[in-house]
């Protein structure tokens, strides 16, 4: 479901913005534009949609148009032309009493100097915007104190911001964020003032947030690690245009033009690439579980079919366990009857959001390829040998599968 959805977007600063217009209609560029005129183009013809619950993040170099682009969302910069719809409705044509009530209740932003009032106690910061919003005092600190809890800053309530330091500021600047409990969170390099260690611990932290409670949150950064370590999707922005949007694995696979080539220049896509991405679930035999199924039946379908190793599955696709050809034939020997009995031991199983690093030593390990859960240990497939090999090969080349390949590919078997 889309939350945001902009359409043809444009900024340009200075004295006559539609002469700006005119001129790109013309196929002007930024550039001349601003030498013959002397006006800005901020974002130029931006259109893409945020979809509920989703990490967006907005990256490029400075000055190609992320907090011009993210200041449109609440018109904290106010758009020369274009759309920007949130849940169906088009913030541009907002009466100035709509646009304040969707300020403070829909959306807050998290900058990155914190902006924190020194001589306000930690949840009076908090409570600040609930405080604009009228909301009365037992009510706000309530608020507040559960916004303190979600950023692990519970106990600090009445402390100074000079008292903490500055990645406990940022925790503050976020709980304010949270505190009016909005849709949307607009997060302006928020964390990109705190040392790298801190930086990681409150990227996890959003994370963990996000876990919890669903927002959805447009996040600008420069970082490109930052980027693929929270990002579900990524917008890249040159000079002021989108020029590409994608999930990292795509923009990885297939970078649109060498401005983004560079950006991921030397970035190991073993890292960013999931198990998700490249599981496939017509392989292997699959076998549906239930008490009557039995040892000798399983095996002569493993036989039948001429298949090694077999993955058993419940009603509800919940993985149970893998069963080999041997581990059938000792079950038998053993006088066990029924199919659970006859599970290959300390088989592993790995998550669909698990990189193709962390899912090496397994891939590597095992004779079998590797069975692929989503977390609620629904099965989705298998990761073979040669699809993580073939993977790797073409996301360090760069280059697309051939029809090939992918015959090639549907064709190996498990
Ligand atoms: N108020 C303004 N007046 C004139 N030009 C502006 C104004 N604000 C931004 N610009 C110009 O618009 C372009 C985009 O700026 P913007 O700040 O959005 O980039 P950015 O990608 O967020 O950069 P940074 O990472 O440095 O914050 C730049 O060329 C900038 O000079």
């Amino acid at each position: 479901m889309q939350k945001i959805e902009i359409r043809n977007l444009y900024k340009i600063f200075g004295k006559d913005p539609e002469k700006g217009l005119q001129l790109l209609k013309e196929g002007k560029n930024k550039e001349q534009i601003y030498e013959e005129t002397g006006l800005a183009v901020g974002v130029q013809d931006a259109s893409f949609s945020v979809k509920k619950g989703e990490i967006f993040v907005v990256m490029g170099l400075s000055g190609s148009g992320k907090s011009t682009l993210v200041r449109m969302l609440n018109r904290l910069i106010e758009p020369t032309a274009g759309e920007v719809l949130v849940d169906g409705e088009d913030v541009l044509k907002m009466s100035k009493q709509e646009l304040v009530k969707y300020r403070r209740s829909k959306t807050s932003m998290v900058f990155q100097s914190f902006a924190l009032m020194p001589h306000q106690t930690v949840i009076d910061n908090v409570a600040f915007g609930l405080e604009l919003d009228g909301v009365e005092k037992t009510r706000r600190y309530e608020r507040s104190l559960d916004a303190l809890k979600q950023v692990g800053l519970e106990g600090w309530e009445n402390a100074y911001p000079s008292e903490l330091s500055g990645g406990m500021q940022q925790r503050v600047g976020l709980a304010r964020g949270l505190a009016v409990d909005p849709d949307i969170l607009l997060m302006d390099e928020a964390f990109s003032a705190l040392d790298p260690l801190i930086r990681t611990e409150m990227q996890g932290e959003l994370l963990k947030l996000q876990d919890r409670h669903e927002r959805t949150i447009v996040f600008i950064s420069h970082d490109l690690d930052e980027a693929l370590r929270i990002g579900d999707r990524i917008a890249i922005m040159e000079g002021g245009r989108v020029v590409q949007v994608g999930t990292p694995e795509e923009i990885l696979q297939n970078p649109a033009d060498d401005y983004v080539r560079a950006f991921f220049r030397g970035v190991d896509p073993t890292g960013v690439i999931s198990a998700g991405d490249i599981v496939r679930d017509n392989q292997p035999t699959v076998i549906w579980h239930t008490a009557e199924t039995g040892i000798r039946m399983t095996l002569e379908m493993l036989n039948n079919r001429d298949m090694e190793f077999g993955y058993v599955i419940d009603s509800e696709r919940r993985f149970n366990g893998i069963v080999s050809t041997d581990s059938l034939r000792e079950a038998l020997e053993r006088g066990a009857r029924k199919i659970d009995q006859a599970f290959i031991k300390g088989v592993t199983k790995v998550g669909e959001t698990e990189s193709l690093q962390d899912i090496l030593p397994y891939v590597a390990s095992n004779t079998w390829p590797v069975p692929v859960v989503n977390e609620k240990n629904i099965y989705l497939g298998v990761v073979s040998k040669n699809r993580f090999l073939r993977t790797l090969h073409r996301a360090g080349n760069g280059t697309q599968q051939t029809q090939e390949e992918k015959s090639l590919e549907e064709g190996v078997s498990a």
